[in-house]
């Protein structure tokens, strides 16, 4: 594990990023030549819904960029009112244990490689995000919505814990006392409640102006040592991945998930 995070930030700083562009048929992965910065765009409609497919494709796009050289990265949503619903809801009905195993630990790892990234991200958030939407955006360093959408971890209100990686996540962004009001009432925010508890960065008036600033956002760390930045921001989040990846109470709590999901 201490091997990959050092090894990374030194490996990228040797590799090109010039001319990138992958598309696969649930993620458009591109990066401007000019700028360095990464778009990793989500396109499942309706909704984004985050199968297994997508998520190993998002894992897969944010790994990649990891061995490039790029300025950051933006994560955002092909789709014109919707940033990302959440889980699948499929995913979680009758699902067979293999599958269901299969999904979980693809959730996690996709929430780990983004929440680890040795360079900056930012979600772009063009749409609604609710549950696992807003789990994706909170593991960018930064978030740009655009105006009139929701975001929040709702599942209180669909009878569903949060795990508690959710949690460290949302508490991560806005307060203790914000995150139990939110999670226990599993509140959706509208853009602006959610700029004003700190939940979102900036406010946005639609995908260009989100992207813009996103962009911009990238410029802070102009004249920051790139390994410094990293070696911070895992000083910064370091404890919630380990406590995510290795506890025992991780793993009981994902048998009982499988578990229940299984007999529903
Ligand atoms: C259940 C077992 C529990 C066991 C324990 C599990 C523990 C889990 C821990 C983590 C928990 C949860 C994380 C999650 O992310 S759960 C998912 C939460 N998502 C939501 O609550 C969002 C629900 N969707 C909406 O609010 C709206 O659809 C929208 C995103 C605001 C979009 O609204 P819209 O009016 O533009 O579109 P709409 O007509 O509603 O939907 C279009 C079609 O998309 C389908 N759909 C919507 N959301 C999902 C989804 N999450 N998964 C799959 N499919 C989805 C919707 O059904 C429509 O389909 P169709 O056109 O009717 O076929």
């Amino acid at each position: 594990m201490a091997s990959k995070i050092f090894v990374r930030p030194i490996s990228i700083a040797f590799n090109a990023f010039r001319n990138y562009s992958s598309s696969s048929k649930l993620v458009d992965v591109s990066i401007n030549d000019k700028t360095g910065i990464a778009t990793v765009t989500m396109q499942r409609p309706p909704v984004n819904s985050l199968n297994y497919e997508l998520l190993i494709e998002l894992n897969g796009a944010f790994q990649d960029l990891g061995s490039k050289k790029i300025k950051g990265a933006i994560l955002t949503s092909s789709l014109k009112t919707i940033f990302s619903a959440g889980l699948d809801i499929l995913e979680m009905y009758k699902p067979k244990p293999e599958r269901a195993n299969a999904f979980w630990t693809s959730l996690q790892d996709t929430w780990i490689t983004i929440f680890n990234t040795p360079y900056p991200t930012v979600a772009a958030i063009n749409g609604h995000s609710p549950a696992g939407g807003c789990l994706l955006s909170l593991a960018c360093e930064y978030r740009v919505m655009v105006n009139n959408y929701t975001i929040g971890l709702n599942e209180t209100k669909l009878g569903i814990v949060a795990p508690f990686w959710f949690v460290a996540s949302m508490k991560n962004t806005i307060s203790n006392r914000e995150s139990e009001l939110a999670l226990t009432s599993g509140r959706l925010y509208k853009t602006d409640e959610a700029f004003k508890v700190g939940l979102v960065d900036e406010t946005a008036e639609n995908k260009e102006d989100a992207l813009a600033k996103a962009e911009k956002f990238f410029s802070r760390f102009d004249a920051v040592n790139p390994i410094a930045r990293f070696l911070t921001k895992q000083e910064l989040r370091g404890k919630i991945v380990k406590v995510g990846r290795k506890t025992f109470i991780y793993k009981i709590f994902r048998k009982f998930q499988i578990c229940m999901m299984t007999r529903i």
